[in-house]
Order: C-alpha cells, then structure tokens, then sequence
C-alpha cells in the first residue's frame, strides 16, 4: 500500500452528503445549498466563481481533498484527503435579509472572517473537547505537548458587489508525519477524544450560522452583538509580544493590546499605539534566558 492510500475509508470515512443537506438545510436557517465534492483545486475559488454566476447566499461547498488550497497572504493550504474539513460557505451582508434587515454597510464586513473564527473555535471546542485559541486575525490554535500550534485556518474573499465566500481548512486527524510545517497541528494531536467529521461540520456550521444571526440583526455591529467581547475573550495575541510583518515590508514589535471596532490588531509599540489590518502576526514568546525576539523556533 502506498503512503496516498495509506489511510482506508474506515480510518477517514467520507462525508455524507445527504445526511448533512438533511440535518442543515432547514427552512428557516441560513443554509441553502451543501454539496460535498471528493477532490478539487480550492473550494474557495469554486464558489467565488458559483457566487459570480449568482449563487445564492447560503450555500456551503466541502470537498474530500483539494489539489491547490489556498492560504492568507498567498499561501498554500496542504492537507491529505479526508484528514480533515476543507470548505467554504457564501454570505451576502449587502443583500437585506429576508426579515427585512438591511445591507450591512461595506466598511463593517472585516469582522465577518473574525466571526468564523469565534463560531469555529467555539464549535470545535465544544464538539472535539479540546481547548481551543484564537491567533489574530483567525488561525485556530491547539495545544500539542506544551506548545501553541494551529489547526485551522481560514480565507475571507470579496466574490462581488454583495458577498464574500468565507473558506475553513481544519486539521482533524493529521499525524506528525502529514503535518505540512511542524508548526501546524491536528485535533488528533492535541489529543481531542472525538474525530468525526460530520458532527464537527454541522457544529461549526451551526456556530456560525448562529453568530452570523445575531451579526446581522444589529446591523453587523460587533459590540452591540458581543461578537467583539467573544473574539477578546478567545483570542491568545491579546496580551503578547508580537511582531507583525506588515504589507510594504515594514516590521512592527510590541504588545498586542486590543482588537479594535474595525477588527484590526492594536499594538503598542514606542510610546504609540497603531492599529494593524493586514499582515502577518509572529506571537513572540520569550524563553527564559533569552531576549523576546527568539528565534523562529520559539514563535507561532
Ligand atoms: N494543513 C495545514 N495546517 C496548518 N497550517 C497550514 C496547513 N497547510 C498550510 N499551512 C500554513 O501555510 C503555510 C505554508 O504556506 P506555503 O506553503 O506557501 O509556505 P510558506 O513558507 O509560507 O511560503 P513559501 O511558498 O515561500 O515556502 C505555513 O505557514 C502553514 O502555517
Ligand atoms: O490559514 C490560512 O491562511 C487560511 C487557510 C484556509 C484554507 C481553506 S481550506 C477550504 C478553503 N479553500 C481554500 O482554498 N482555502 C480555504
């Protein structure tokens, strides 16, 4: 047997479709569509590409293995088929709701990928049985011996005028040997008794659907909906040194002190405190006997 086939349909048994469509395409509810595909390039393009076309919101696309997943900052999103969940779900805050709430204006649809980011950790969490952590902007970190490590990422695209097509990659059942970088993790690894997928998608499809309800029916305002309480709550940067990379190059070193309305990073840096939106985060921890500045070794 070859190590691609190395894990049989009982080790890591496939999805089902029908099942999930019966358990989360209820009327009302968020979810309008499920399809579950066992291979393809990056589910995120797929359906940016279906929303294009006109998909509605609603509709969550999963797929077995992806050939080309797709990372933050141009990443690579690697993973062995069916060794965790890799999917994506459409949202469309500039469309009312069919409850008669508005379009949630533009300039309040960054907090949406920090709102998959709370769902996630909290149906993980609660599903899985293993703690759970949030690394700005919304990597889902898990202990493994000690040591922050993620298990989940996630991928916010605009996809036109009135969505954006929000992908989740976590890492259930992973070995130490299938780990793409050493500093990534399992739920498998950090020693989470339950490894089912399909309780875990429909948790974290709930969590969100149930996150996204409250969101829009305050207009998408994150402290009227306790959304930003709960990301502060959940989110391990808050209180570290970090070093952001930030686009164009530039390093910043410093505290990270809040998550501000718009859902930038807040650090404190030389007397200054400025707010961070994009980029990439380095928690710095310091090892005894060594500056804060360690080497990447130390860093997640
Ligand atoms: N299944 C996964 N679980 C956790 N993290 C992952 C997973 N797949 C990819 N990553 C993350 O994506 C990054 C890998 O991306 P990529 O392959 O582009 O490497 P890179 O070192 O960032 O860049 P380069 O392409 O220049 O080598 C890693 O930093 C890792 O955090
Ligand atoms: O950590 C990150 O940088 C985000 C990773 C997002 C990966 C998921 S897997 C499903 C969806 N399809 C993709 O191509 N990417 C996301």
């Amino acid at each position: 047997m070859t190590s691609s086939n190395r894990w049989s349909d009982l080790e890591r048994p496939p999805l089902n479709e029908s099942t999930l469509r019966r358990a989360l395409l209820t009327s009302p509810g968020l979810w309008t569509a499920l399809d579950v595909v066992a291979d393809t390039g990056s589910t995120n393009s797929d359906l940016v590409a279906r929303a294009k076309a006109g998909a509605a919101e609603g509709a969550v696309l999963v797929a077995e293995g992806q050939s080309a997943g797709r990372g933050r900052l141009e990443r690579r999103w690697t993973a062995p088929a069916r060794s965790g969940l890799f999917f994506s779900i459409l949202l469309r805050p500039g469309l009312p709701t069919p409850d008669g709430r508005p379009a949630v204006p533009v300039d309040r649809w960054g907090w949406l990928p920090l709102l998959a980011g709370v769902a996630t950790a909290a149906a993980v969490s609660r599903t899985a049985g293993v703690d759970t952590a949030l690394k700005w902007p919304n990597d889902l970190l898990v202990s493994v011996g000690g040591e922050e490590r993620k298990t989940a990422g996630i991928l916010a695209e605009r996809a036109d005028d009135t969505g954006l097509v929000i992908g989740v990659g976590l890492n259930v059942s992973l070995r130490e040997d299938e780990l793409p970088v050493p500093t990534a993790a399992s739920l498998a690894l950090a020693g989470a008794p339950v490894l089912d997928r399909d309780p875990l998608l429909r948790a974290v499809l709930r969590s969100v659907a149930e996150w996204y309800g409250r969101w829009r029916a305050v207009d998408g305002d994150p402290h009227e909906c306790r959304l930003q309480e709960a990301y502060a709550a959940g989110c391990a940067t808050l209180g570290r040194t970090v070093r952001a990379e930030l686009p164009g190059g530039r390093e910043l070193v410093g505290e990270a002190v809040a998550v501000d309305s718009d859902g930038r990073l807040v650090i404190s840096a030389g007397g200054r405190q400025e707010p961070v939106g994009a980029g990439d985060v380095v928690h710095i921890r310091p090892v005894a006997g060594h500056d804060a500045e360690s080497d990447r070794g130390d860093e997640r």
